[in-house]
């Protein structure tokens, strides 16, 4: 697996994703793709057979996130979708995406064929590099009502709350063919942790002080100060891990 892995990272980038008319010369790495991503998928095929074989002596209450990948392909469904009670923390989640995304600019895009933008009067030729202000254009006035204001209902329909990659102005993940291939991971991540945060903990600010919401500058969008935060546990003592010094 070591090898595999390792042959996976000197793989990621290819030259001709910044130069597409230099693809012809990298046949080699693209064969080097193919065979170490059939080689990914015999490894992870034998983890899942191994762990269905072993999944008996799991007590149920700990299960192991194979288990849900599982679930997902068994069922063709994936577990806890839009028509549950987590509608409102996803809003939040989305809100959230919007107004602070994680990366503000995309990467560079290297541009295909020449193009107009704002009805003609802004001309792109082909060979531009390009980095989309993503952060700008999800609080475009011209998209979205009241931009600057945090306001998770505007995500609170059920089509909405559950279709990141169709909403045109907001796009956290990026988009095209280099968008986040982990959407829907990431989307579960977010929204299944602050849930369960949520649940398991009273918030408070010190002082009931506001939280400064200032962003640092950078490629990776940082609370400029640290988040203080009081949390109390809200949850019956024995739910707690005994390890948990709370
Ligand atoms: C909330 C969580 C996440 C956010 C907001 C996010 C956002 C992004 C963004 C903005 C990009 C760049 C897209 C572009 O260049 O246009 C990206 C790429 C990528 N993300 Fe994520 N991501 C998240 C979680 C994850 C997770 C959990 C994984 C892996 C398990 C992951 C794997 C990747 C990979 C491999 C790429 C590179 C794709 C490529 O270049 O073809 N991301 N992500």
């Amino acid at each position: 697996m070591r090898e595999v892995d390792s042959r996976v990272f000197q793989l990621l980038w290819a030259l001709s994703d910044v130069m597409p008319s230099l693809g012809w010369s990298e046949w080699k790495v693209k064969r080097d793709m193919k065979r170490t991503a059939k080689e990914l998928d015999q490894v992870v095929e034998a983890w899942v057979e191994e762990h269905k074989k072993r999944r008996d002596d799991i007590p149920s209450c700990e299960k192991h996130y194979l288990d849900l990948l599982i679930e997902i392909f068994e069922n063709r469904e994936i577990p806890g979708t839009i028509h549950d009670a987590h509608t409102t923390t996803k809003a939040i989640c989305l809100e959230t995406l919007r107004l602070y995304p994680p990366l503000p600019l995309t990467a560079y895009r290297y541009v295909m064929e020449d193009f107009d933008i704002t009805h003609g009067n802004f001309h792109v030729p082909a060979g531009t590099q390009v980095l989309v202000n993503e952060w700008k254009v999800q609080r475009d006035p011209n998209s979205w009502f009241e931009p600057e204001l945090f306001k998770p209902e505007r995500f609170l329909t059920s089509e909405k709350v559950d279709n990141v990659k169709g909403m045109g102005m907001l796009f956290p993940f990026g988009l095209g063919r280099r968008s986040c291939p982990a959407i829907p991971m990431g989307m579960r991540m977010v929204h299944y942790v602050l849930a369960r945060f949520l649940h398991t903990f009273d918030l408070a600010a010190p002082f009931s002080q506001d939280v400064d919401m200032t962003e640092s500058n950078g490629f990776v969008n940082l609370k400029a100060t640290p988040l203080l935060v009081l949390i109390n546990p809200r949850l019956p003592k024995s739910l707690y891990h005994e390890d948990c010094k709370v």
